[in-house]
């Protein structure tokens, strides 16, 4: 028949027309269970939700009461499928999942019984009478300290929510009701999903039992000062080089040096406002990997954008040395009255002198509008971690040893010189030390460092430290949110 009056339709038009109506009609959305019929023994409180569910997982886990022995949703996912339905809370008493009675059931048969559900799913239950309660800002967001997977980690209640996630990356914490396991999703990731983490408290207290990071090699593995050698930051704008080096120090800070035990940093993202000094730039490596070459070459670059400090010393000016220049000179009494003051960020004392890295020097950088290129030994990071100075962290990596034997063939190590006054070229023992520095370095601060950059061929590290400090003038980056909370600038 046609629809509009005194208009004949051929054929084809009819059956276009017929077909229309048969597609209309049809439903195409996944068809809700009738409601089961004999909930009328059941306790008032009893709910029958319907959930539509397509691939995704649920979104939810379960666990047994230890008092009651019923089976509960012990979390519900932020985002996810039963989250979103709203219908489903966490402490509510699973009696039946799709007619199947959950009573006598163990955990391990009703959890795939859930998982492989598709589509309308009915499940009977009596409401929890937990009450919601919003315990976290409404944005927080976190950089792991630690890398994190789910699969390894015995205690996780349900692996498969978990969360997998390296150091470095940065969380979003969703919730943090449970004390134990908090819910997280990726960032950087579009449409993440939540997933399980252990909480900042947890990890803390199991971190004997996880597994712990490689032992430290001897404290000698650590040492970043070579004992014939002048440290990097001391001899920067010395034309001529050190024969012997100081002892290595630095006491200004009042923190005291003791690791933390590294879980999550609180972080918020940051973009350098215009009134704001760039952030310090601190490079750590172990000793030879190449940091003075990487900080020459980018002051090279762009002297207007990069500098570095002028350390201090008490010993006397040489001819051809000005003050202020190759150092800034100045009496015993004076070097030892700011040292007490912890007005220096490291400092060593060589052939009766002292040599150091001033505060005020930093600042001095900084109060220019340049970034500021410090090296510094991986422990005074910690202390450098203030609102004033929101360092970023560039850790100098070696290659492997192959690779340095190959790379460092005619190389010198700028920091030793034989008695006749010449540089050294590396030995064997000196890539070995340099790797194992580094492991310990990597173990006992990785997670300190921002960027980590392998320093293999010279030229690309030096382009790959380049763009990188370039973004930290152009993008946003997650800095501690202490950094901005706190107004007790130093
Ligand atoms: N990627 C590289 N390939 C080859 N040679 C390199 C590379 N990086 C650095 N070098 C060379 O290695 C030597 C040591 O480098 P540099 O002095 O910069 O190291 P450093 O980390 O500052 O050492 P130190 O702590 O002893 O002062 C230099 O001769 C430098 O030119």
């Amino acid at each position: 028949m046609s629809m509009f009056p005194g208009v004949s339709l051929t054929a084809l038009q009819q059956s276009l027309l017929f077909a229309h109506d048969v597609v209309a009609r049809k439903q195409y959305d996944p068809v809700l269970l009738p409601l089961p019929q004999d909930l009328s023994g059941e306790q008032d409180s009893v709910k029958i939700v319907q959930l539509v569910k397509s691939k995704e997982p649920l979104g939810a886990t379960v666990k047994r009461d230890e008092h009651t022995g019923a089976i509960v949703v012990a979390r519900i996912m932020k985002g996810g499928c039963a989250d979103r339905s709203g219908l489903i809370h966490e402490g509510d008493e699973l009696r039946e999942v799709n007619g199947i009675p959950m009573e006598n059931k163990s955990l391990d048969e009703i959890i795939p019984i859930m998982a492989q559900s598709q589509g309308a799913i009915t499940f009977k239950v009596i409401p929890g009478n937990k009450v919601e309660m919003e315990t976290i800002k409404p944005k927080m967001f976190v950089r792991s300290l630690f890398d994190y997977n789910p699969n390894e980690d015995a205690e996780i209640p349900c692996k498969e929510a978990g969360l997998t996630f390296t150091k470095g990356d940065i969380l979003q914490i969703l919730s943090q009701d449970d004390t134990s396991w908090w819910q997280a999703k990726h960032c950087s990731v579009l449409n993440a999903r939540a997933g399980l983490i252990p909480s900042r408290q947890f990890q803390e207290s199991r971190r004997f039992s996880l597994k712990r990071p490689p032992a430290l090699p001897p404290a000698q593995a650590l040492r970043n000062c070579r004992s014939s050698s002048l440290r990097r930051s001391f001899r920067l704008s010395s034309r001529r080089r050190k024969t012997r080096r100081p002892t290595c120090g630095g006491q200004w800070s009042k923190h005291n040096d003791a690791v933390e035990v590294a879980t999550y940093e609180e972080v918020v993202p940051y973009h350098r406002p215009p009134w704001a000094w760039p952030r310090l730039v601190l490079l750590v490596g172990p000793s030879g990997v190449g940091i003075n070459e990487l900080k020459k070459k980018l002051v090279l670059s762009d002297p207007q954008r990069y500098d570095v400090t002028v350390p201090h010393t008490t010993r006397p000016k040489k001819a051809h040395e000005s003050d202020g220049v190759e150092y800034t000179f100045i009496p015993k009494y004076l070097f030892l009255t700011e040292l007490v003051n912890n007005k220096f960020v490291e400092y060593g004392e060589y052939g009766g002198h002292f040599y150091g890295t001033s505060l005020a020097a930093v600042r001095s950088v900084l109060a220019r509008n340049k970034v500021c290129l410090l090296d510094v030994q991986p422990q005074t990071v910690i202390h450098l971690r203030t609102p004033e100075f929101k360092p970023f962290v560039v850790y100098v990596k070696p290659p492997p040893l192959e690779h340095l034997r190959t790379t460092r063939r005619k190389a010198k190590l700028q920091s030793w010189r034989d008695e006749m006054g010449q540089m050294k070229t590396f030995l064997e023992e000196d890539f070995q030390e340099m790797v194992e520095s580094a492991k310990a370095m990597e173990a006992m601060y990785g997670y300190l460092f921002d960027k980590v950059i392998v320093n293999d061929d010279l030229a690309e590290s030096f382009l790959e430290l380049q763009a990188t400090l370039r973004k930290l003038e152009t993008e946003e980056q997650w800095i501690p949110a202490a950094w901005m909370i706190s107004r007790n600038i130093q």
